[in-house]
């Protein structure tokens, strides 16, 4: 149910993004990038320059892709349990030794186990000291899970300041992975 909320969330969002103009939200870009990206979807409206890439629109192609990976939950769940799939994991979000808050997040998006990008890249970017990690893994795979469980484990509460920067090639982007984050925080 929470997830269909959010995919649905996260999609009603998207769709705003092709309506900047219109939007009068705290969901604008800053003044610069809002610029950039109506200067890239009026260059796509008019078919004008065909070798110019509109990045907006690229991201949310890809966020569509995703979602339909979402609807399509039981089968991640069933390629979960195939240890040739980039999904395969047989270890658990305790094993990770998440905080209790978080772990409470992971299950309350109906997570049930790490997929093996999160498996595999969740201990080093959990150790102490923290490490630098470069990580690839196929679309939908889980690495905005990853690296936003990761900097949420990073993160005391108690702490009134800025404790985490994530930078993200789009705007649409860094909208999805605020959302991630959100629900896991
Ligand atoms: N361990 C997990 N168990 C079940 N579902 C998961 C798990 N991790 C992530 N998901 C779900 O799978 C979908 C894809 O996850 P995510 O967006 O983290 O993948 P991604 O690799 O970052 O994708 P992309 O490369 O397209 O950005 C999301 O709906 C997410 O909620």
């Amino acid at each position: 149910m929470s997830e269909d909320a959010w995919s649905t969330a996260v999609d009603v969002q998207e769709t705003s993004q092709l309506d900047l103009n219109k939007r009068p939200s705290r969901l604008r870009a800053p003044p610069k990038m809002k610029e950039d990206i109506n200067a890239n979807g009026s260059r796509s409206e008019h078919g004008g320059h065909g070798e110019e890439v509109d990045l907006a629109e690229q991201s949310l192609l890809n966020k569509m892709i995703r979602h339909s990976l979402v609807r399509n939950r039981n089968q991640v769940e069933v390629l979960q349990a195939d240890p040739t799939s980039p999904l395969y994991s047989v270890r658990t979000f305790e094993e990770l030794r998440l905080k209790p808050e978080l772990l409470k997040g992971v299950y309350h998006l109906g997570f049930n186990r790490p997929s093996r990008i999160q498996e595999n890249a969740l201990p080093m970017m959990l150790a102490q000291p923290p490490q630098n990690l470069i990580a690839q893994s196929q679309s939908g795979t889980g690495k905005t899970a990853a690296f936003s469980l990761a900097m949420l484990s990073h993160v005391n509460t108690a702490n009134k300041w800025t404790q985490c920067l994530c930078i993200a090639p789009t705007y649409e982007l860094a909208l999805q992975i605020g959302q991630v984050i959100e629900q896991m925080g």
